[in-house]
């Protein structure tokens, strides 16, 4: 696992845009490497906001986004088109403004599909065991990028302090009595996250700045799930300066001052 690289923008909404910019880059890199990409991403703020700021850039063009497979980390088990659905927002902010192969979108399903929050997390199961290549050397793909917010209480994607979740070796589960609204999420675990080739956590906001610290710490993934979030190969936080103001001196690297 990666060790975690710190770089610290002026403000929330600079941060979105250079999250845009670092994604279309990296897509790009990818897809010219190896033809096509995986990106998983993320509910909340910032992870909604970064995919507006795609769809306002006209960089936007240089990805191939029909040889582009999007997954996501958690999504609140809502019925189709809820607008708490992690999905909604991303179609409203990027998905419904760029030309997607429909069958590369991979949602979880939610009540209205006919299937439990459990159908639904073994039946992204499978669809993650079907998109893994041998190479994989797993049950999920070795996503590109994936994208995680995170909650004041550290939680990443709905992986929330404390819950059984945290335990799972599943690369998908059920997630119920979660403390913040929905109760009933389905979330990638621990396993899934870190099978990721680059993981990115993004955060915005001076109630972060306890969470990020702790994050960047030793602390165990079960009491803080947002210090168990690191990629095979590189793991970055890409932060504002408010919820990067209690890291220690040194660590971030400011990039927009
Ligand atoms: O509920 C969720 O919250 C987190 C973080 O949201 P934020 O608004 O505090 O940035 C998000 O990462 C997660 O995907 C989502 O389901």
């Amino acid at each position: 696992m990666s060790v975690p690289h710190v770089v610290v923008h002026r403000d929330a909404d600079v941060l979105a845009k250079a999250v845009a910019a670092r994604i279309i880059t990296r897509l790009v890199d990818v897809q010219s490497a190896k033809g096509h990409a995986s990106i998983v991403l993320t509910g909340g703020t910032v992870g909604i906001a970064t995919l507006a700021a795609i769809a306002d850039t006209p960089a936007r063009d240089a990805v191939d986004w029909r040889r582009l497979d999007v997954w996501w980390g958690d999504e609140r088990f809502l019925p189709g088109g809820d607008p708490e659905r992690n999905e909604t927002g991303a179609r409203k902010a990027l998905l419904d403004h760029v030309d997607l192969d429909p069958a590369r979108v991979h949602v979880m399903r939610g009540p209205d599909s006919g299937m439990t929050a459990e159908e639904s997390a073994d039946s992204y199961a499978a669809e993650l065991r079907a998109a893994a290549q041998p190479e994989d050397h797993g049950p999920a793909p070795t996503f590109d990028v994936m994208l995680l917010g995170m909650g004041p209480d550290s939680h990443v994607a709905s992986l929330f302090p404390g819950m059984p979740a945290l335990y799972d070796t599943r690369p998908v589960v059920a997630v119920h009595g979660a403390p913040k609204p929905p109760p009933t999420r389905i979330s990638l675990t621990l396993p899934a996250i870190r099978a990721s080739r680059e993981v990115w956590v993004v955060a915005a906001g001076e109630e972060k700045a306890g969470a990020v610290r702790l994050a960047l710490s030793d602390s165990g993934p079960v009491q803080v799930p947002a210090a168990g979030a690191r990629g095979r190969s590189r793991t970055l936080f890409l932060l504002d300066r408010a919820s990067a103001a209690k890291i220690p001196a040194g660590l971030g690297r400011i990039a927009s001052p």
